[in-house]
């Protein structure tokens, strides 16, 4: 695919170059990863770290901007990559979206109006690819709601005093072994891959993102020496689930370390409780630390106090923007019958319009409207964890019939919390 021409044309007027980034040029894709995250303040890559950034991110349509009559011209002043990935919506469906990442601009070019048309091309992007709908995690919250997107699925951190957290929750079947990290990195796509397909909000996680996760990659060198890896076998042998923890020592009193999990992954609810009890029953531990959960964990109603288990800080996680109404509405399932007429509204264009929208099917129609919505607020009802009802009451969602946001409420309801465990 081309560079957006319309981006292109904007970026050339302020003097600059939006370009494609051809990803088997190291060199000039290496730069463009160490702008990438000077743009997020981290250190600079080191060669071996770069390596494993190029190879697990090569496959991605990768842009940048150049400024030419800058001191480091070969040096991006803007960055954005993007891929096509799936998405798992409600009734365990899966439909493909564009993930956006990677947005920088340099401080020194800021507030020109660059990131907006780097935006936009996105969207064209997906559009013209006839994805239908885009996503991305967010460093600030305050970015991108005017380009049509909205926080979709939430999440939650725990912190949980595991002297109160009795386990009250049911008998797991199976069993949890201990296992080599570099042979649980082997094992665990099977697991992640189960998992994903029973969650909204999941996408499709790539091999690099696990390795990071696993302490594998060079530059997460120190966890590897402290982390403990878990399995959790069913009854019949069968691996549905594993943990990645380490420990916090306290200096004061060798008898109350924190754990704290850096990735908690399971394909069932019996391999929940295996591994939820196991943490929760850690010798020589007082709390426990589970950061980027559900907002709904069944954790809650597992222990004998429920105050033993606090959610620290419930944000916004992935955001959705809707491109084409239909294809996204059909790609759900729906928890209860629906028959509305709602009109979109849609500042950039894509999305706008008047559709009837039923559990069985989505089309264009000229029917007076039952209510109205702008496209921020079709993407955040769209996986089912943000009520419809809530936006109405908060004036986000305009009524014209009677009942009509019920149903919608109703009907769009997600019987699981949407989910996402990884940044993007
Ligand atoms: C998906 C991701 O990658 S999330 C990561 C986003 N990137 C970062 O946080 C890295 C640090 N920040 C940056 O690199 C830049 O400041 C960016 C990318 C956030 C913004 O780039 P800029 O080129 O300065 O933005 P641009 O000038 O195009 O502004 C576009 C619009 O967003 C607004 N905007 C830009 N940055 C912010 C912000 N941090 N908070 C609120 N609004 C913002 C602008 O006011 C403008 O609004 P308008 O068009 O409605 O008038």
């Amino acid at each position: 695919m081309e560079i957006d021409a319309t981006s292109a044309a904007n970026i050339a007027e302020k003097g600059l170059r939006f370009e494609l980034v051809d990803t088997a040029d190291t060199e000039k894709f290496g730069l463009w990863l160490q702008a990438d995250g000077r743009g997020f303040h981290s250190p600079r890559f080191t060669p071996e770290t770069a390596a494993e950034y190029l190879a697990g991110t090569a496959d991605r349509r990768t842009s940048a901007v150049y400024d030419d009559s800058s001191a480091e011209p070969g040096m991006p002043v803007a960055t954005v990559n993007s891929w096509a990935t799936p998405l798992t919506v409600p009734g365990e469906h899966t439909i493909e979206g564009w993930a956006i990442s990677s947005v920088t601009v340099a401080s020194t070019h800021r507030r020109k109006g660059i990131a907006r048309n780097l935006l936009e091309a996105e969207l064209r992007a997906a559009k013209a690819q006839n994805l239908p709908l885009a996503m991305l995690t967010v460093s600030e919250s305050t970015i991108y709601g005017r380009f049509g997107f909205a926080p979709s699925t939430l999440t939650a951190d725990y912190d949980i005093d595991t002297r109160k957290a009795k386990w009250t929750g049911p008998t797991p079947g199976g069993r949890v072994h201990f296992v080599p990290v570099e042979q649980l990195r082997e094992e665990a796509p099977a697991i992640i891959e189960r998992a994903r397909l029973k969650t909204p909000g999941e996408i499709l996680t790539w091999p690099h993102l696990w390795d990071r996760t696993f302490g594998i990659s060079t530059d997460d060198k120190d966890f590897v020496k402290k982390v403990r890896a878990v399995r959790y076998d069913d009854a019949d042998g069968t691996p549905q689930g594993f943990a990645l923890y380490t420990f916090m020592e306290n200096d004061h009193d060798f008898g109350k370390h924190t754990a704290e999990v850096r990735s908690l992954v399971t394909a069932t609810d019996d391999a929940y409780a295996g591994l939820w009890s196991y943490l929760l029953e850690l010798d020589l531990t007082t709390k426990l630390r589970v950061p980027l959960r559900s907002v709904d964990e069944p954790i809650r109603w597992q222990v004998s106090d429920f105050r033993a288990v606090r959610s620290t800080d419930v944000r916004d996680h992935l955001w959705l923007r809707i491109l084409d109404v239909e294809a996204a509405l059909e790609g759900r399932e729906y928890s209860a019958p629906l028959d509305v007429v709602i009109e979109v509204t849609d500042e950039l264009g894509f999305a706008a319009g008047r559709y009837r929208v039923t559990h069985e099917g989505v089309h264009g129609t000229s029917d007076s409207p039952d209510l109205e919505l702008s496209v921020n607020e079709l993407g955040a009802i769209y996986l089912g964890g943000v009520s419809a009802l809530t936006l109405a009451r908060a004036g986000r969602i305009q009524q014209h019939t009677a009942g009509s946001v019920d149903a919608l409420e109703r009907a769009f309801h997600s019987p699981i919390a949407p989910s996402l465990s990884v940044w993007f």
